[in-house]
């Protein structure tokens, strides 16, 4: 089954197009890094994934996720984990009275925070609390969101999906707010995740895309320019185009990374 199927899509806001064309196919258990500078529409794309924004219907075009058009998002956004800063904030700003276990159990119901009327079972519960062990943050059950910091509440956030399960976890520039630590260790959950899931990471750090990722899309001039297996699409010819910049890429370990900059 394919995890997302778009052939010919053009989308924008108001009478501007963003991305035009956009042609993508990512298969179940590949794993993939999303790729381009700043503005050039990656956080559009994940509107478009979450039907936050829709195609224009001036054209034919192919919008399959999961292998259907037609979808309910309730049901969507259970079985593809979307991790965005969006969601981050909204946690940060309303729901900061909440403890970390209450942020992974509102999974269920896909709220924020848990309300009296929600009835958990025993079930449920017990799911909560294996997926918190599974992220190793137990430690941050009785924490409240106030006092944690940007990873501890993101990771929470993971935990938060994966309740469901689901096929693939699209996250959008995850380590924004990380430091190095922190952003190691946060990449080095995510690429635990890969063993069960699909992962579809939007970052614009090389560093980031470990060793399982072996696919690549770069997004640059308004499209998504370029798909392919990894050592064919990071090149230091295809990054010196997206980012503008003349860059020397180098890997060492199965990872990339900026040698020089030019
Ligand atoms: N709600 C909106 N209304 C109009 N234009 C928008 C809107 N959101 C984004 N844009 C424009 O769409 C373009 C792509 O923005 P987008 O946020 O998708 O880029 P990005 O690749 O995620 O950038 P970054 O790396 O800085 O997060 C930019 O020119 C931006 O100004």
């Amino acid at each position: 089954m394919n995890i997302i199927d778009f052939k010919n899509i053009n989308v924008g806001y108001d009478e501007k197009i963003i991305l035009k064309n956009i042609t993508l196919k990512i298969k179940e258990n590949e794993h993939w890094a999303i790729l381009g500078a700043n503005g050039s529409g990656k956080s559009t794309l994940m509107k478009l994934i979450q039907s936050e924004i829709h195609p224009r219907r001036t054209n034919e075009y192919k919008k399959e996720i999961l292998g259907k058009s037609n979808y309910s998002i309730f049901e969507l956004k259970k079985q593809l984990g979307i991790i965005t800063n969006d969601l981050h904030n909204y946690f940060a700003t309303h729901g900061s009275f909440l403890s970390g276990y209450e942020v992974v159990l509102s999974g269920h119901y896909s709220s924020i925070g848990v309300f009296k009327h929600q009835d958990f079972s025993v079930e449920q519960h017990e799911k909560a609390k294996e997926t918190m062990r599974f992220l190793e943050i137990e430690h941050l059950a009785d924490k409240y969101v106030e006092a944690m910091s940007t990873g501890e509440l993101r990771k929470c956030i993971v935990a938060r999906a994966l309740i469901h399960d689901p096929k693939a976890f699209i996250l959008d520039e995850p380590t924004v707010g990380l430091d190095i630590k922190a952003q190691i260790n946060f990449i080095k959950m995510i690429q635990k995740l890969s063993k069960n899931c699909s992962i579809i990471l939007v970052t614009h750090h090389l560093e980031e895309i470990f060793e399982e990722i072996k696919n690549v899309a770069l997004i640059y001039n308004n499209t998504i320019y370029k798909t392919g297996k990894k050592e064919d699409i990071l090149t230091s010819e295809n990054l010196s185009e997206i980012f503008d910049t003349n860059v020397h890429i180098n890997v060492k370990n199965n990872r990339y990374y900026v040698e020089e900059i030019l």
